[in-house]
């Protein structure tokens, strides 16, 4: 192993500066590594594009050689590569976590242990270097050759990539590396650790468990070959065998103040660190190692069969893709991009391709038509967290329990809401529920206007909405000043900012390990939901009677415990994956009906005229003398006209929740395998000037027809807001129902507007489900007096 020498010298200098307490290592290091690394991916960048360029041209004029390469490239030579670029992944976590640490921990101790930790990993890193320039380098070499058509010689399969690969030095690719100084052992108890400590370095490898074995059990010091004490980080916190890389004895060069050259004896970096060892060469060369084998990861890509082609779309960066350019209103960004490449294109977040689907004829193909092959949902690590991991919505599971779940929840739903119900005084519970709720409202928004000049309606909107779903789920109504209820529902904005499509620590796996407050707010709120969710779903199993089921969580307890003979047990759904169910029934069901309802307000007071036009449509069909109900939303076509003009002008689910394909399939020509994260621009379809004439203009009339008195069908099934196909939202019925309800409730009784000289701004706030900025100009009046007053 080669030393960069040159870099010695400030190596010590900058290393004593930091122990000198004019700031903490750590910081130098975290500072250097994010400086180094973004001018290493910019020239890596500048170096990859004329690559791929030269690549590109060569592979064109001679494309029956790219099925030799991507033969020769699926060979096992490359999964070994593979491996070592996921070590160095792994290792570079190693090294942030390390630093992330080193930064929280107050004492100089803790610090220097993880300073150490980090700078080991960056070492073994640093080890990778040779072998990622030279396979970096031969590989582009080779890649060349087969695209130009030199790559195949006499030798048959013993030329081309696995020829070049048979010549990289021996030892290569065989990491951790054996021979004279490192080899791998397995260690089972501490004391062998320190054994093995006493002559080497030891380093656990990370592998999959890296994180929940990273805390050090027991640090010891113990006296080594050279008779220096010796700290050896024990990271097997289980007992057990606990792989680990043991180093060679690393030599260093003159300490700060020794002559240039002067070797001292080799010590191990535990004990060397205190006083200082690291260089921003080093760094540097730790970063470019990480981009190079990154670089390596590219060849993953699976290259689209003869005669196809894999989507087009926007050249990404390494490791970050397209990342920078979609962090600000993603939904408007690739609506821009679209025009350029189409219905199906490809973006990169991350590592990851994703390919993005809009224009609702290529959406409907790929959901309704090749339904099976775009159902799926991809494995992204924010989503273990919803539901711990059971979501119906949020999992990657789609297989035939996932299907059986679906029913149940359907079957449940619909029975607790939309179905004729003997017991209730309405048509249905769900119409119960919501007069309730929207009658509280409007005498509440009466009582508020007469203790303000104007308020924010939203956060009664959502307790009323959260209401007539926990009337459903659970069979309760709360106050609107219950703390427990308002602590859940209250934090919806921290679920959607993370839940949203596109969200960076989906897709970057380095962004896990850094601190992240977004994902821990998620985090929190996802364990909040579980907790209040369980409390109720408890109760219900402490009072559960099979006789006299109460609501959708009584079914779906009666549903466990039948555990019917004759069912299919591979899809009988666990007690755990039931109450996960009401969960995402609940969760699903306030955040998105509240903000469709806060945007017909919004509208309402915005277009006064439009909102007078829905007045005298309800005066007319209802009258005022009883309370709408939903058997007459048939005959309100211009109320039905405006609620839809809103979902579609709004596009308050920008995009659907992400899917995935589940085999390899073609849409529209283009080539995409199986496994792929999909992302659906619902915002794209309901703005797609092909479809829509003005579509940035709000007008409820698009959807009637030119009297005035008819909905068109035709063109409301092109608003699309509840997604389609196999994912299709399972509470769409209920959520037109209740929007439909609430606002013509309210509307009947109030007439709505915005504090004169206010100013609102209705830019929609990217996430999940999209909102406007909270306004408290609301005011409202009752439009006509109550009975037996005045
Ligand atoms: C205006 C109200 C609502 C809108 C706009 C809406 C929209 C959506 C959308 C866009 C999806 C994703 C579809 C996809 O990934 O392709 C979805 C899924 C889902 N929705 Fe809704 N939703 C609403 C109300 C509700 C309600 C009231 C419930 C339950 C009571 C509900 C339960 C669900 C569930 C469980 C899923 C996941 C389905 C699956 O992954 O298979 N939604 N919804």
């Amino acid at each position: 192993m080669s030393w960069p020498s040159a870099a010695r010298g400030q190596i010590t200098h900058e290393y004593q500066r930091g122990t000198a307490g004019e700031a903490p290592v750590s910081s130098y290091l975290v500072e250097g590594l994010v400086v180094l690394f973004h001018s290493c991916l910019q020239q890596l960048h500048e170096s990859l594009v004329e690559i791929q360029k030269r690549i590109h041209v060569a592979a064109g004029e001679v494309a029956e050689q790219r099925d030799e390469v991507s033969r020769v490239a699926s060979s096992s030579h490359i999964h070994k590569l593979i491996d070592h670029v996921h070590h160095a992944e792994q290792l570079l976590v190693v090294v942030v976590v390390a630093l992330a640490e080193a930064y929280g921990a107050d004492d100089v101790g803790h610090r220097h242990h993880h300073v150490a930790v980090g700078v080991e990993a960056l070492l073994l890193l640093h080890q990778l270097q040779e072998f990622g320039d030279q396979v970096a380098g031969l590989l582009g070499d080779v890649l060349l050759q087969e695209a130009a058509g030199g790559g195949r010689g006499a030798g048959g399969d013993g030329e081309g990539l696995q020829g070049v690969l048979r010549q990289l030095p021996a030892g290569f690719p065989h990491f951790p590396r054996v021979g004279a100084e490192g080899q791998t052992l397995s260690i089972r108890n501490v004391s062998e650790a320190v054994e093995v400590g006493a002559s080497h370095e030891v380093f656990r490898l990370p592998h999959q468990g890296l994180l929940d074995g990273f805390q050090p059990a027991e640090h010891h010091h113990g006296p080594g070959a050279d008779g220096h004490l010796h700290h050896v980080p024990v990271f097997a916190a289980q007992p057990g065998e606990h792989q680990v890389w043991v180093l060679p004895q690393l030599q260093h060069t003159a300490q700060h103040g020794e002559p240039a050259g002067t070797r001292r004896a080799a010590q191990p970096l535990g004990c060397v660190l205190p006083a200082g060892l690291i260089s921003a060469t080093e760094v540097l060369v730790a970063a470019a190692t990480f981009c190079l084998l990154l670089l390596l990861t590219q060849t993953r890509r699976q290259h689209a069969p003869k005669g196809l082609r894999s989507p087009p779309g926007p050249r990404g960066l390494p490791m970050l893709g397209n990342v920078l350019e979609l962090r600000k209103d993603p939904h408007l960004v690739l609506t821009r991009l679209s025009r350029k490449y189409g219905d199906v294109m490809e973006v990169t977040i991350g590592s990851r391709p994703v390919v993005v689907l809009s224009g609702l004829e290529t959406i409907k193909q790929a959901l309704v038509r090749q339904a099976e092959d775009f159902m799926g949902r991809p494995d992204l690590p924010s989503w273990q967290y919803v539901s711990n991991g059971h979501s119906l919505a949020f999992s990657y599971e789609c297989g035939d329990a996932w299907k059986a779940r679906r029913k149940l929840a359907q079957n449940a739903l619909k029975t607790f809401s939309i179905a004729a119900s003997p017991t209730a005084s309405s048509s249905c519970l769900l119409e119960e529920h919501v007069s309730t709720e929207a009658s509280y409202l409007v005498t509440k928004f009466l009582q508020l206007m007469e203790e303000k000049q104007s308020f924010n309606p939203n956060s009664y909107l959502m307790v009323s909405v959260a209401n007539v779903i926990c009337a459903i789920c659970f069979g309760k109504r709360y106050d609107h000043d219950d703390q427990e209820l308002l602590s859940v529902v209250n934090m919806n904005t921290e679920f959607g900012d993370v839940a949203a499509a596109g969200n960076p620590a989906d897709f970057i796996p380095l962004l896990r390990y850094l601190p992240n407050r977004a994902m821990a707010a998620f985090k929190d709120v996802n364990a909040r939901f579980s907790a209040f969710v369980q409390k109720i779903v408890q109760n219900h199993y402490s009072t559960f009677d099979k006789e006299h089921i109460r609501d959708v969580t009584d079914s779906l307890i009666g549903h466990c415990q039948e555990k019917k003979t004759g069912e299919d047990v591979r899809v009988q759904p666990s007690d755990e994956s039931i109450i996960s169910i009401v969960n995402d029934l609940f969760g699903a069901g306030f955040d998105t009906v509240t903000t469709a309802l806060s945007w017909c307000m919004m509208y309402a007071a915005l277009y006064p005229h439009i909102q007078k036009k829905i007045q005298a449509e309800l005066d007319q069909t209802i009258g005022r003398e009883r309370r709408p109900r939903l058997s007459d939303r048939g005959m309100l076509p211009y109320t039905e006209a405006f609620i839809l003009e809103a979902f579609r002008h709004s596009s308050l689910l920008p995009f659907t929740i992400p899917h995935c394909t589940t085999k390899d399939t073609v849409l529209n020509g283009y080539y995409i395998p199986k496994d792929t994260c999909v992302f659906i621009n619902q915002w794209q379809a309901n703005h797609d000037e092909k479809i829509w004439k003005d579509p940035s203009s709000f007008k409820p009339e698009r959807f009637l027809n030119a009297a005035g008195t008819e909905l068109s069908r035709t063109e409301a099934d092109k608003v699309l807001i509840f997604g389609l196909g196999k994912r299709r939202c399972i509470g769409e019925s209920i959520g037109r129902w209740e929007v439909f309800l609430f606002l013509t409730t309210i509307l009947q009784q109030l007439e709505i507007s915005l504090a004169p000289g206010q100013r609102v701004d209705i830019t929609p706030q990217y996430g999940l489900t999209m909102k406007y900025k909270q306004c408290e100009c609301f005011q409202m009046k009752k439009r006509f007096p109550s009975k037996g007053s005045a």
